[in-house]
């Protein structure tokens, strides 16, 4: 029996759930139970909220008024109330406020630059702690193959975040072949996110629908595509592709990037 592409991933992202949390439930480190224990109780995130539904990235860059938590926090109530089924946030003061005003999944990230290291979506185990801690129900990291700081690999910070902080883990590729690593690490879901960041795939705008394509074939676990999506019918395409998801910033919240680009196209003219 053909079973529906959107219905496939659902019944996937049930068993993902399952297993990740049959994990936790297996885990004989007593004294970290003890520790996560709370927060693992108080809410368990439902991957499947987020299917073939809208996550808005309330971002801002540091130098905007609009990075400062209230405001924050006061995009991604807008975004919930009109509809998003959840929201993706960096920062953990930019979390915890967030957490104060929706009960959405908040996808959670944390924008670290290391110096010698390309790698900035929470790229270590103490950033994601600061996120999980904050509230955020997922932790998206940077899941390429780049250099990462310390001894740390994607392996082993997915393999943390499950067994210490209790949480499903995004892991942001640019490549199929990250994705593919992502995924037999433990990833839970997988965004399209760096298509175009890296030096790899540089050469490419987002959103990288081809990379999308090619993941929802390969993958076994949710894709989201994330990056890019500047219209809602690049949102609608996404889903016919096969995203799980669609994640969108700049063209929602991005009142920064989308002035300058306005002011930049009227300047431009002769
Ligand atoms: C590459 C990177 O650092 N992406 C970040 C990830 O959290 C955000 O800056 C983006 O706004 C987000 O991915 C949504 O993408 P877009 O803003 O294109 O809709």
């Amino acid at each position: 029996m053909d079973i529906p592409p959107g219905r496939r991933q659902a019944i996937m992202a049930m068993e993902s759930e399952l297993n990740s949390y049959s994990k936790h439930s297996h885990a004989n480190n007593s004294r970290l139970d003890d520790v996560w224990a709370p927060s693992r109780s108080t809410r368990s995130v439902s991957i499947a909220a987020l299917q073939q539904g809208l996550v808005v990235s309330c971002q801002a860059p540091v130098d905007s008024p609009l990075h400062d938590p209230a405001m924050i926090a006061a995009l991604a109530l807008t975004a919930v109330k009109r509809g998003a089924v959840g929201v993706r946030i960096d920062t953990p003061i930019h979390v915890q406020a967030v957490r104060q005003q929706v009960d959405v999944p908040i996808i959670g990230l944390w924008k670290q630059q290391i110096p010698g290291f390309e790698v900035y979506i929470t790229p270590q185990f103490h950033h994601a702690k600061a996120i999980a801690e904050a509230g955020a129900d997922i932790i998206a990291i940077d899941a390429t193959s780049r250099p990462r700081p310390g001894e740390e690999t994607v392996a082993g910070l997915i393999a943390q975040i499950h067994q210490q902080l209790g949480k499903p883990v995004m892991a942001d590729v640019d490549t199929l072949e990250s994705a593919i690593a992502a995924v037999e690490a433990g990833a839970d879901l997988v965004g399209t996110t760096l298509y175009g960041y890296t030096s790899q795939t540089q050469p490419y705008s987002p959103p990288g629908f081809d990379l999308l394509q090619q993941m929802v074939q390969t993958l076994t676990v949710p894709v989201i595509c994330e990056g890019g999506i500047a219209s809602p019918a690049l949102a609608q395409r996404a889903i016919e592709l096969g995203a799980y998801a669609v994640v969108v910033g700049t063209a929602i919240t991005g009142i920064d990037a989308q002035v300058q680009a306005y002011c930049a196209a009227l300047a431009a003219i002769e």
